[in-house]
């Protein structure tokens, strides 16, 4: 639905040239929710912004369902745009005009009538909740009900693509949750296909199938979210996905580990858990099959796009030998095993 090829994008800056975009080539597919992670200053912006070319690259190509973008004149990039509709941080919505004068907006922008415009308007404003509101003007509504309004404002042309600006990052986390899963719904009502921007990890978990991480202006990292949450390759990836996954070790235990064996020292393992392996009896196994105790300090499962995904930090004691042997079983598993330290014995109360 939407490729970019060998996007680049350098900023004439008061101090000298920016390379805000450099080489970024990806693909998004037909009613997928994409999101693209990165921080502060990173790219963000101006990547979403080349997508319907409210910034124009200053090299390589983008193509939306089919159309070569960056070849259009500018009348007819104006017409190809309404294929795409996009929603703002801020909302910047017409203060002047009620909430169901806003989303008719670019009807009336497009000569529709006013009858007709209501006609449209309506299943919108009842699609993001809002029938009630349709009178009222933005001063008068929450941060999240003016985000509904953008959101059915970008719906009114019947888009393909809807482009998400930093969509939640004014809401507060509940207000963050709704509108995301109406974006949820929107995709799958629609088919619409969504691209979104954040620097907000849980925003990647909650709704997106595929990920792009964005650095410095280059994507360092790309794949599915399941994919990237197990098995992040970037350092910037990982430090993202520490936000949203506690991996952190309990105090008591981080007090006492050691990145050294000591001769009868228990070995602190992490196991990370991916779909089906989630549901294999893996800890019974290792204790059925070798001299050692498997004591759990910690753990979590979670789903990631409906793929049960977890971590488990367990402490194995017993003679180092069959310790040795129970982590060789354990790296022979479709999990990840990950030594974390090692702890005297009885340094650590494990339950
Ligand atoms: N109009 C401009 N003129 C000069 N430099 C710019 C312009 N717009 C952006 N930049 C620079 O380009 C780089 C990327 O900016 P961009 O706004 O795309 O990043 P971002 O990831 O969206 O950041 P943030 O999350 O802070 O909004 C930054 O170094 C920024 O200072």
């Amino acid at each position: 639905m939407i490729r970019l090829s060998g996007l680049q994008k350098i900023y004439q800056g008061e101090a000298g040239p920016v390379k805000a975009l450099d080489n970024v080539s990806l693909t998004v597919q037909q009613g997928e929710i994409y999101g693209i992670i990165g921080k502060s200053g990173a790219g963000k912006s101006t990547l979403i912004r080349c997508i319907n070319l409210l910034e124009r690259p200053t090299d390589g190509t983008v193509t939306v369902d089919g159309q070569e973008m960056t070849a259009l004149s500018e009348a007819e990039l104006r017409e190809a745009r309404k294929s795409m509709g996009m929603i703002f941080q801020h909302f910047n919505l017409l203060s002047s005009r009620t909430v169901l004068e806003n989303v008719a907006f670019p009807l009336e922008l497009a000569g529709v009538s006013m009858a007709e415009r209501e006609k449209r308007v309506l299943p919108l404003l009842e699609l993001v909740g809002l029938s009630d509101k349709k009178d009222v003007y933005p001063a008068q509504l929450s941060g999240g009900q003016k985000q509904r309004v953008g959101i059915a404002r970008a719906l009114a042309s019947q888009p393909k693509v809807l482009l998400c600006d930093e969509a939640t990052s004014a809401l507060d986390p509940q207000t963050t949750e709704s509108i995301l899963a109406l974006l949820k719904d929107i995709n799958k009502k629609l088919g619409l296909t969504i691209v979104l921007i954040t620097h907000e990890m849980h925003v990647i978990k909650a709704i997106c199938n595929q990920v792009a991480v964005i650095e410095g202006g280059q994507l360092v990292e790309t794949g599915s979210v399941f994919e990237v949450f197990t098995r992040p390759q970037s350092t910037t990836a990982q430090d993202f996905i520490k936000a949203v996954v506690n991996n952190k070790l309990p105090e008591a235990l981080a007090a006492v580990i050691s990145d050294k064996p000591a001769a009868d020292s228990n070995v602190v393992v992490r196991l990370s858990f991916f779909g089906a392996t989630t549901n294999e009896p893996v800890l019974a196994g290792l204790i059925r099959r070798f001299a050692v105790d498997a004591s759990i300090i910690s753990g979590n499962i979670d789903h990631l796009q409906d793929t049960p995904y977890g971590t488990l930090l367990i402490e194995l004691s017993g003679r180092p030998e069959d310790i040795q042997n129970a982590l060789n079983y354990l790296h022979a598993r479709d999990l990840g095993t990950e030594v974390i330290g090692y702890v005297a014995r009885h340094a650590y109360a494990a339950c």
